[in-house]
C-alpha cells in the first residue's frame, strides 16, 4: 500500500521535488460544478504506442490566447478564453490566491525541520518529508499567475488517467502544476521512476488543490486509476505555464 497523505501543506520528496496539499482549499466554489459540467468537453484520440485510442477521460483546454496550444500524445488543444467561463476564472483567481497564502519557503532561514511523512512501498528508505514550518521545501514559484488550463472530466470511476508526466517542452524545465478537483472523490496516485521507486497516494476531494513542483515531473510519474465504486463525476483543473509556446 502506498504511503497516503492526509496532512495538508508542502512535502519536500527530496532531489528538488515538491508536492503541495491543500484539502478543501477551494471547497467553497464546488457550487460551480454544474457550470463546470456544461463546459464543451471533448473526448479526444490520442495516439498511445502507435495506435489511435479514445482518451479515458474528456478534456478542455484554457490559456490566455490562441498562442500558447497545447499539444500531447498526437493531440492538438486550441484554448478557450478565461473569460468565456466565470466558473474556470473564478477557480485560477482562488488558486492562485491559494498558491500565495501557500508559500513553500523560498527563504533560507535555516530551519528544515520536517515530518516525516514515512517510506512508500516497496524500497524503504526515506518517503516525503513535510515541510511543516514553511522552511524546508526550497523550490520557487507559486506567486507567477498560470497562462494555461487543461481541464478533465471523469464521468464515473471507469474514466482514469494512466501513469505519466507533465514534462513537455513548452512548460519549460521543472514546470509546475496545480490542480483544483470538484466533483466525486478520487485516488490520484505517484510513483517514483528510480531509486527506492517510492509511491505515494493523496485522495483528492472536491475543493481540494495539490500542486506539483520542482523537479517532481522528473522524478516522478502520476495517475488517476480506475476505481469501480465511484459512479459520479469528478472535475480536474490542471493550471500550467507554458514558457516556450509550440
Ligand atoms: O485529474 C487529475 O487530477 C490529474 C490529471 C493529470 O494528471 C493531467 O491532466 O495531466
Ligand atoms: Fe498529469
Amino acid at each position: 500500500m502506498p504511503q497516503c497523505i492526509t496532512q495538508a501543506g508542502w512535502y519536500a520528496l527530496g532531489a528538488g521535488a515538491y508536492l503541495g496539499y491543500f484539502p478543501s482549499a477551494l471547497a467553497h466554489l464546488t457550487r460551480r460544478l454544474p457550470e463546470l459540467l456544461a463546459l464543451p468537453w471533448e473526448q479526444r484520440e490520442v495516439v498511445v504506442m502507435g495506435r489511435r485510442v479514445q482518451q479515458p477521460r474528456q478534456v478542455c483546454y484554457f490559456a490566455d490566447g490562441p498562442a500558447l496550444a497545447y499539444s500531447y500524445s498526437g493531440l492538438r488543444l486550441e484554448p478557450h478564453n478565461w473569460s468565456s467561463s466565470a466558473a474556470v476564472e473564478a477557480v485560477k483567481r482562488e488558486l492562485e490566491e491559494v498558491m500565495r497564502q501557500n508559500p513553500s519557503g523560498t527563504q533560507a532561514d535555516g530551519g528544515g525541520a520536517s515530518t516525516s511523512a514515512g517510506s512508500g512501498g516497496g524500497g524503504g528508505g526515506s518517503g516525503g518529508g513535510r515541510d511543516s514550518g514553511g522552511a524546508a521545501a526550497g523550490a520557487s514559484g507559486g506567486v507567477r499567475p498560470f497562462n494555461s488550463c487543461l481541464l478533465n472530466l471523469y464521468g464515473d470511476g471507469s474514466r482514469y488517467v494512466g501513469w505519466h508526466r507533465d514534462d513537455e517542452p513548452v512548460f519549460g524545465p521543472d514546470p509546475e502544476i496545480a490542480s483544483a478537483s470538484f466533483g466525486a472523490a478520487r485516488d490520484f496516485q505517484l510513483r517514483e521512476v528510480a531509486g527506492a521507486r517510492r509511491r505515494l497516494c493523496v485522495r483528492l476531494s472536491t475543493g481540494d488543490v495539490l500542486v506539483m513542483r520542482g523537479t517532481l515531473q522528473r522524478h516522478w510519474q502520476h495517475a488517476l486509476p480506475k476505481r469501480k465504486r465511484v459512479d459520479a463525476p469528478r472535475i480536474s483543473l490542471t493550471f500550467r505555464r507554458i514558457v516556450a509556446p509550440e
